[in-house]
């Protein structure tokens, strides 16, 4: 028998505490993550009851509105900066990592790695993380032209590059949407970039190079 937080019954019961924390379209979203990250696990050969456990627990802290999450952040020791502080939208998945690594200790740290990422992404990121960040946006609930072409190519390309083309599709809608980017956004992108080589113009003995007038 599987026991701890591969079980079923772990996740039976985390499933039920999460029900009454968030409203029933988030809870709806949270199992729909839940299942296609553990599908896109599969896919991939990643660790499914990883991918199934984050998913499921990746909005745990989505149900406090604005002023709920900075003070939830401040109860957990959590210092956030300026920025930060300043985007109490973007920090549900930072809190719950924290929050549910204390109250589930044998959670093991990759899962709460791929909750804590789920929003603003990060460098580095595992298989796990980027798993848990495309099911989010493109599990069952989310519709639209983009979001179906993004899932025919679930198998069809390279997880990493899938996470880019996801990566790239929300931060393009929260441009559209007129939503603050968070500055470390082109900074986590450009290390996913294959390092581009410096463009150096060859000396030129002509000083105005495109010609005179
Ligand atoms: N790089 C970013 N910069 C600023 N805001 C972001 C960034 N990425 C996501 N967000 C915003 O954070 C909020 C939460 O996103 P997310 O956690 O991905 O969704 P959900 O929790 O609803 O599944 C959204 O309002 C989203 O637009």
């Amino acid at each position: 028998m599987v026991d701890g937080w591969r079980s079923d019954a772990f996740y039976e019961a985390r499933r039920d505490e999460l029900e009454k924390r968030v409203g029933p379209r988030r809870f709806k979203h949270s199992l729909g993550v839940s299942e296609t990250a553990e599908k896109l696990a599969r896919v991939y050969g990643a660790d499914e009851t990883a991918a199934r456990v984050a998913g499921l627990l990746h909005d745990w802290d989505k149900g406090y509105d604005d002023p709920g999450i900075l003070a939830r952040a401040d109860e957990l020791g959590m210092e956030l900066d300026a920025e930060l502080a300043a985007m109490p939208r973007v920090l549900h998945g930072l809190t719950a990592a924290v929050a549910l690594g204390r109250a589930f200790p044998e959670l093991p740290p990759e899962v709460l790695a791929a909750v804590e990422r789920h929003t603003l992404g990060d460098a580095g990121m595992s298989d796990l993380d980027m798993i848990v960040y495309i099911a989010d946006a493109l599990e069952p609930g989310r519709k639209g032209k983009v979001v179906e072409k993004l899932r025919e190519k679930i198998g069809e390309i390279e997880l990493r590059e899938l996470f880019l083309e996801v990566y790239a599709y929300w931060v393009q809608l929260i441009m559209e949407r007129r939503h603050p980017i968070y500055s470390k956004t082109t900074e986590i992108w450009d290390s996913y970039m294959p390092e581009q080589e410096v463009y150096r113009a060859e000396a030129n003995p002509d000083p105005i190079p495109y010609g005179r007038p």
